[in-house]
């Protein structure tokens, strides 16, 4: 299968001493929406601008759907939307995308016909006479959206798109991103705020330091850097906590117990290894036997913002 990106040791260097990314090998198929993750000054904004042909690598080869990366392949394959945008305040919002459906040669029926598709896809058309400074900021990011779609590129790179949208926005945002793959994009998407994208996506790379720590369908990426499960407990009378700690803490499979800060009589268990529900019942059985009376008791697998906090606090700190 063709990857609509890939790169091979892709390298850059603002200056001598900043290496923003340190031979980054990125892989992403073509129809899904990939999730690039890392923290502030990981190296994702470099690499965006890269593969948009705005920036060009120290070192290093990036292919688009096979062709290697030229500024006139960037610009007829990518739809870019940077983390920073400036919209023309002035304009209205069919303005605003007929100007650069203009810049991208489109004239007349055509022009007029795309600027419509576009209004209805990003659901704007009911404000196509407003000004852009009126919209809010979750339609301005649709609007962003749609600009970058005006040369019906395969391939959409969106630097943070969900930054500063409210909870309603970021779900309409996560619609639209599924339509665009169902229309074949392929989507290449980044953030450092994991459950904006945990949903949306079918793979993920995390990326720190600019080094790729770890990439592929999201599933996978879970299950390979799973080490062990946790699971709350709740104990029904203060009194059997100690004992409840006790037991658990001398427990084979218990790798930390601890009482929860908030909440004296819950308890945060790490295991050694994820839990099947036959071993969970019999912990809880063990419990129940000494006379803990337990209340509550939840085991779950560790969640990607947990992944994603342990895999960038062993590289050290950010950049910025
Ligand atoms: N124009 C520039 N000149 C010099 N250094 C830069 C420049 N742009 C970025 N950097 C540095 O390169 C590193 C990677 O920055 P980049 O913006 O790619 O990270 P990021 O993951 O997008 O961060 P954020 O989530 O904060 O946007 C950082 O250390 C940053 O300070």
């Amino acid at each position: 299968m063709t990857l609509a990106i890939e790169t091979i040791d892709l390298t850059h260097r603002y200056n001598k001493k900043l290496v923003a990314l340190d031979r980054l090998n990125l892989r992403v198929e073509q129809g899904c929406i990939y999730g690039f993750i890392g923290p502030n000054g990981a190296g994702k904004t470099t690499t965006l601008r890269i593969l948009a042909g705005l920036l060009s690598p120290t070192k290093g080869e990036v292919r688009l759907l096979g062709e290697r990366l030229t500024t006139r392949a960037a610009q007829r394959l990518v739809g870019y939307m940077p983390d920073f945008f400036g919209v023309y305040d002035d304009l209205r919002v069919w303005e605003y995308l007929d100007f650069f459906a203009r810049c991208y040669g489109l004239r007349g029926a055509r022009l007029r016909q795309v600027v419509d598709e576009l209004l209805d896809l990003v659901d704007l058309a009911g404000k196509r006479d407003a000004f852009v400074q009126t919209l809010s900021r979750g339609m301005q990011q649709r609007l962003c959206l749609a600009h970058a779609l005006v040369h019906d590129p395969p391939v959409l790179l969106l630097d943070e798109p969900a930054s500063g949208l409210d909870p309603r926005a970021r779900v309409e945002l996560r619609e639209l991103l599924r339509t665009l793959r169902d229309m074949g994009k392929t989507i290449m998407l980044s953030s450092h705020i994991l459950s904006e994208l945990a949903e949306v996506c079918d793979a993920i790379g995390i990326i720190d330091h600019g080094r790729m720590i770890i990439s592929g369908p999201l599933a996978e990426v879970q299950q390979q850097l799973a080490t062990g499960a946790r699971a709350r407990l709740r104990i029904a009378r203060e009194s059997d906590v100690v004992l409840a700690l006790a037991l658990l803490q001398r427990h084979p499979l218990v790798s930390a117990a601890s009482a929860a800060a908030a909440d004296p009589r819950a308890l945060m268990i790490d295991f050694s290894e994820p839990l099947n529900e036959e071993q969970c019942a019999a912990i809880l059985a063990e419990l129940v036997n000494a006379g803990v009376a337990v209340s509550e008791f939840s085991a779950r697998s560790e969640n990607l913002e947990e992944l994603f906090l342990r895999l960038t606090a062993t590289t050290g700190q950010t950049n910025s």
